[in-house]
């Protein structure tokens, strides 16, 4: 099962691996041809109704598998409007070649005449709100149609985001009055078959359709491997607010300095709006001065320890995410402390360094997202391997039984919460120098601020490792962990874009 949006990210890593999102296209194509050859024989008559997108120009696609049949290919709109290249280029092919092409650009004018099959390729994955017209109109003209529906990925007007259907009408002003009353007219296309891409969409088996599930050639890597797509849910509303992007309270210090400030710095470069430093008052000044956008909130003494311990709860309590372990230490009562804090706490945190330990044997409704390296890992009580998808199935097993998200360190970045894994491929042998594990923590406790944790995990290692290999890129090896953080914007960014 796959969401339009986590469809959309797949899509665009599959493009960053080499497999381009127009030779998906052409699977994709290929296999609603395959749907409409099951269902009628060459001669019958086959009308395409494609909308501008990407949903669109599966069915430019078909049209050349097609062209045996009595072959209709309308496009809702002009042509200069349609909004992908792939789209465009696919729709250009069939001009070129002379396969008849129709336009339609106002409802009035739309015709869907008497076909055996009808291919409904208006909208797919990237639809949002109620059909608009023409698509309103030539919607509810398929649906009194005598003819087989073939929808392409999703009937026309389905959200593939929510559970179910989209519930806005798709009402046109001459059609609207269906026997059936306003509902028929409120749902999606009626199809009779869809055949959807690379996975079942939630809410497709709930429908009163065959549906299959075309495999169009997406690697499995392009799941796997965090990449590009990921950074897709980051992209910011223009509209946001200040504690929009999460507010980060970063527990650590006292023995050491430099990494409760790593995280902080990271945190903030990783677009946190906000993030405060809860540290030993012995360090406090110390941390301040390395930043001015930090805020310190000073602990009494050198060390933490159960004293803290109610201020540490308020403190989080008025946070997105804590990141909690970074120089901490290892002395018995900071330890304990620890154990105190998460057993009483029910948000998200980052826990990573000497805090790590303590995790298998505390009891706590937190979500939890542990960052060991390897030799942490095994000091929790799991196992590694040397090859990464062995190693793999190890830290989801582990992760299973600890009830918490691992994000494991290493050439692979291992992420899993049990059930979904994760592999960051980024990074480089630059980065077992100190601190840049301070600096994934940080970057994790901003993403797990306004992210699902599996996916903050998955995108900090990622994000973590391609500022470490931007850096060495640029002055070679001899990387110091604040490298990383100017890089960090950057490496949260999709340079590549969109097709
Ligand atoms: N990996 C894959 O699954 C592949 C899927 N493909 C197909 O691409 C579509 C998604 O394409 P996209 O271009 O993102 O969007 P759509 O075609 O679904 O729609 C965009 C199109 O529709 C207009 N629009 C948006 N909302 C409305 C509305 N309420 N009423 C009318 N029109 C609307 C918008 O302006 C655009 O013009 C996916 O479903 C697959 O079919 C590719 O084959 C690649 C591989
Ligand atoms: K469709």
């Amino acid at each position: 099962m796959i969401t339009g949006e986590r469809m959309a990210m797949v899509d665009r890593n599959a493009a960053a691996l080499g497999v381009a999102r127009k030779q998906l296209m052409e699977s994709s194509g290929g296999a609603v041809a395959g749907a409409v050859r099951e269902r009628a024989e060459p001669g019958a008559g086959v009308t395409l109704v494609c909308g501008r997108g990407n949903n669109g120009g599966d069915a430019f696609v078909a049209a050349r598998f097609l062209e045996a049949y009595g072959l209709r290919v309308v496009l809702l709109g002009r042509p200069e409007t349609i909004t992908t290249r792939i789209a465009r280029e696919n729709w250009e092919a069939l001009r070129a070649a002379e396969v008849p092409t129709e336009t339609c650009t106002d409802s009035a004018d739309f015709d869907l005449g008497d076909p055996d099959v009808v291919v409904d390729a208006m909208l797919g994955t990237g639809v949002s709100g109620a059909l608009r017209e023409p698509e309103a109109t030539a919607a509810a003209a398929i649906d009194d149609a005598d003819a087989t529906v073939v929808s392409v990925d999703v009937p026309s007007g389905f959200d593939a985001d929510a559970d179910g259907a989209a519930d806005d009408a798709h009402e046109s002003p001459g059609d609207a009055a269906d026997d059936t009353g306003d509902d028929a007219a409120a749902a999606p296309v009626d199809a009779d078959v869809v055949v959807t891409f690379h996975d079942e969409k939630p809410g497709l088996a709930d429908l009163d359709a065959e549906v299959t599930v075309a495999d169009i050639g997406i690697p499995d890597g392009a799941e796997l491997f965090v990449g590009p797509g990921d950074l897709r849910p980051l992209a910011r509303d223009p509209e946001s607010h200040k504690g929009d992007h999460g507010e980060v309270l970063v527990v650590g210090g006292g023995p050491y300095t430099g990494a409760p400030t790593l995280a902080a710095r990271a945190a903030l470069r990783a677009g946190a709006d906000l993030v405060r430093v809860a540290c030993p008052e012995s360090i406090a000044r110390e941390v301040q001065g390395f930043d001015e956008g930090l805020i310190v909130r000073p602990l009494p003494g050198d060390r933490l320890d159960a004293a803290h311990l109610d201020r540490l709860r308020s403190l989080a309590a008025e946070h997105d995410a804590v990141v909690l372990g970074p120089g901490l230490g290892d002395a018995d009562e900071t330890l304990e402390a620890v154990g105190e804090f998460l057993g009483g706490y029910d948000g998200t945190a980052v826990v990573d360094a000497d805090a790590l330990q303590v995790v298998p044997r505390v009891d706590t409704a937190a979500t939890l997202i542990c960052t060991p390296h390897q030799g942490e890992l095994r000091g929790m009580g799991g196992e590694t391997a040397a090859d990464w998808r062995e190693r793999a199935d190890l830290v989801a097993e582990f992760a299973a039984d600890l009830g918490q998200v691992l994000l494991v360190k290493g050439a692979y970045d291992v992420v899993s919460d049990g059930e979904t894994t994760r592999v960051g491929r980024t990074g480089n042998p630059g980065m077992t120098v100190g601190g840049t594990g301070d600096v994934l923590a940080g970057v994790t406790g901003a993403l797990a601020s306004t992210q699902e944790p599996v996916h903050a995990a998955a995108v900090a290692a990622y994000a973590n490792g391609r500022a470490g290999d931007m850096a060495v890129e640029e002055n070679g090896y001899g990387l110091v962990a604040t490298d990383l953080l100017d890089r960090i914007p950057h490496a949260l960014r999709d340079e590549g874009g969109d097709e």
